[in-house]
């Protein structure tokens, strides 16, 4: 699978208004209600990136958590990245993301 260019990707963050783009990567900073949401939070993404075998960058800082995207096979931004977004996307739209990023 190949790289996507800039405005196929810029077309799909329009439709993912919680994500950016940061380089070679897809980029959704969120902010929970405390440690343990933030956690929860990760430990749902586990078996979508297992599913997908498409793992994700993820920093958690306290009750923030950045999620970055990218294909490190190739080296950049692919349908793999936007296929997982989507699925991360509805885990946030479940669970207990709150406040600004
Ligand atoms: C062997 C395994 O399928 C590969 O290493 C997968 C695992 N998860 C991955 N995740 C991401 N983000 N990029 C990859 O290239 C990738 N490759």
């Amino acid at each position: 699978m190949s790289t996507l260019d800039p405005d196929t990707v810029d077309q799909a963050l329009r439709e993912r208004p919680g994500w950016s783009r940061d380089g070679d990567a897809l980029v959704r900073r969120l902010q929970f209600p405390d440690f343990p949401a933030a956690v929860a939070f990760v430990t749902r993404v586990v078996p979508l990136a297992e599913d997908a075998n498409h793992h994700p960058d993820l920093a958690i800082s306290y009750r923030r958590v950045e999620v970055r995207l990218s294909s490190h096979d190739v080296g950049g931004i692919t349908d793999r990245d936007l296929a997982l977004a989507e699925r991360i996307d509805a885990v946030v739209e479940d669970g207990e993301d709150a406040g600004p990023r």
